[in-house]
């Protein structure tokens, strides 16, 4: 059935109309629109799967998706991207699993398929947590890129992540969870293993304490936990390399218990030497000393001299949860490149492949901080990515072969990405000028960017630190912590350099960046 009539209220009414008959998927042109039912809908498995191989059934669906990116990767030789976008809990990650599922069944045969498939369960332990709005919420992006042979099977992948939620580690709202993993290891590691990291329960961490909520409803963690470590054993990830992940894991939790002592009236402090500062030194590989020095001072390099400075009890407690973030995300990192290793070993490339782009959409909370300018900072490039191939592409194509067509209007987000690329006296250009002044702030951030961009219509400064970015999906007040850097700058890299297995596992990536390239 198509719509003779087009109006916000009748497409809204149809897609409810649909939604009550358990029809959650309605097309709109190329763009596939779902509809999270939040129940079981008998809509998928291998019956379905047969009849849109077969073109016996032909319904709007992500198996049809899939199967004309399928059709046209191969008739035309040109790789294809599916885009899954939308706000959290709309069902993206679910979505990115019936396409997987359809392509791995159609591609499958030599077994790739089913690493592929069990890369899920990893990526969900590791970068998923429960949020009041949805109980295995992903708090990063994900690219897959499914890779065929000549004749169309399914030869490898390749994993891309983007923009994990590292503050979640350190810090999350009442009522969620932090990343399930930590629970998991909780509730599900052997004796053995329980013994050798130390392992308490999860109401006994600071970290996961203060959001209140340690299970979830229908999920049994230790099951979950057994489900993991199975598929790491499909990716090939060895048996003492999961021990170092838990140990890792564990060290993180500890290091939230981490507490410090006063040492004189400067408010400087050391850390106090008791069982979180030893069960994380120990599991770290350094001795206290090392972790002291890493948590307690801030090394620099001025005119070519060495400089330790002592650190205030804020900044030292600011330094740990540094050190915690950045040790859970090198080590989501290490895990995804295990797993592409994993995935390409030994497999002949032709070059063609289907991406699945699974990214969250526009956020906005009562705090926006940096993790939020960066996730609507790219929504913001991928709807540009969308206009200009469904309406600026498409109409230039009209009018070179001169067909006769009606204008369609569309809101060109151009404004708002020059707001944020622009050089000079861009927002990104600003905040990476003002990180390389030591005593920055979110206040002076803020107050740079009003002197430079007051009279920009995507951009209105306002009282204190906080400015407001008006995004073509709505306006966006940033309030809280958006000049993160702050806090990163105490430390670097090279200050926890002293730590073996932090630097183990250590890979630098500057994830922002790749997903601008891919999507530009
Ligand atoms: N097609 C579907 N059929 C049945 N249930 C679904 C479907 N899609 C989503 N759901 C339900 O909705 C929940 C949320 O979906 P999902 O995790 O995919 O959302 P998301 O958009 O990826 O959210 P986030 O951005 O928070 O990761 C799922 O756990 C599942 O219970």
């Amino acid at each position: 059935m198509q719509l003779s009539y087009l109006s916000e209220p009748s497409v809204l009414y149809n897609l409810q109309y649909r939604y009550s008959q358990d029809m959650i998927y309605t097309k709109a042109g190329p763009v596939l629109v779902a509809v999270n039912p939040f129940k079981k809908v008998a809509l998928y498995g291998n019956e379905y799967i047969k009849a849109y191989r077969n073109k016996t059934m032909d319904s709007p669906h992500v198996y049809a998706i899939a199967d004309s990116a399928l059709r046209e990767m191969k008739r035309d030789e040109v790789n294809q991207s599916i885009i899954i976008s939308g706000e959290s809990g709309a069902g993206k990650t679910e979505t990115a699993k019936i396409a997987m599922q359809y392509l791995a069944s159609l591609g499958g045969g030599s077994g790739i398929e089913y690493e592929i498939l069990q890369t899920n369960p990893i990526l969900e332990a590791f970068g998923n947590a429960k949020t009041l709005r949805n109980d295995n919420s992903s708090r990063f992006g994900k690219l897959i890129e499914i890779h065929f042979s000549t004749t169309g099977r399914i030869c490898g992948a390749m994993i891309q992540t983007f923009l994990l939620e590292k503050s979640r580690v350190v810090q999350c709202a009442v009522g969620e969870r932090s990343y399930h993993i930590f629970y998991q290891l909780c509730a599900g590691a052997p004796t053995t293993l329980r013994e050798k990291l130390n392992l308490k329960k999860v109401d006994e961490y600071k970290y996961l304490k203060q959001s209140c909520c340690y299970s979830i409803a229908g999920v049994d963690d230790a099951e979950m936990f057994h489900a993991v470590t199975e598929a790491m054993n499909i990716v090939h990830i060895s048996k003492e390399d999961q021990d170092n992940v838990f140990a890792m894991v564990s060290a993180v939790l500890w290091l939230g218990d981490v507490s410090f002592t006063i040492i004189d009236n400067e408010n400087h402090v050391e850390i106090t030497v008791e069982e979180a500062a030893e069960t994380v030194s120990r599991l770290l590989g350094c001795s206290i000393e090392d972790l002291n020095l890493v948590l307690s001072k801030r090394h620099m390099k001025v005119n070519n001299e060495n400089i330790v400075q002592k650190l205030t009890l804020t900044q030292a407690t600011d330094t740990r949860d540094a050190l915690a973030k950045a040790l859970y995300a090198s080590l989501f990192e290490w895990l995804v490149e295990q797993i592409n290793k994993s995935l390409s070993v030994g497999k002949r490339r032709t070059g063609r492949s289907i991406s699945i782009l699974d990214i969250y959409g526009f956020e906005s909370f009562d705090k926006n901080s940096f993790e939020q300018f960066c996730i609507n900072y790219a929504n913001e490039r991928l709807q540009q990515h969308f206009n200009r191939h469904l309406f600026k592409l498409e109409q230039e194509e009209y009018v070179e072969d001169g067909i006769d067509w009606a204008k369609v209007e569309f809101e060109d987000n151009q404004d708002c990405l020059n707001l944020f690329e622009k050089k000079p006296l861009g927002l990104l250009s600003l905040l990476d000028e003002e990180s390389t002044f030591p005593n920055a702030t979110d206040l002076t951030f803020a107050n740079k960017l009003k002197q430079h961009l007051d009279t920009n219509s995507c951009f209105r400064g306002e009282r204190g630190k906080a400015f407001t970015v008006r995004h073509y999906a709505g306006e966006w007040r940033m309030t809280h912590r958006v000049f993160w850097r702050r806090t990163e700058i105490y430390c670097t890299w090279t200050q926890f350099s002293s730590l073996p297995n932090a630097n183990y596992l250590y890979h630098k990536r500057l994830h922002l960046r790749c997903l601008l390239n891919l999507i530009i």
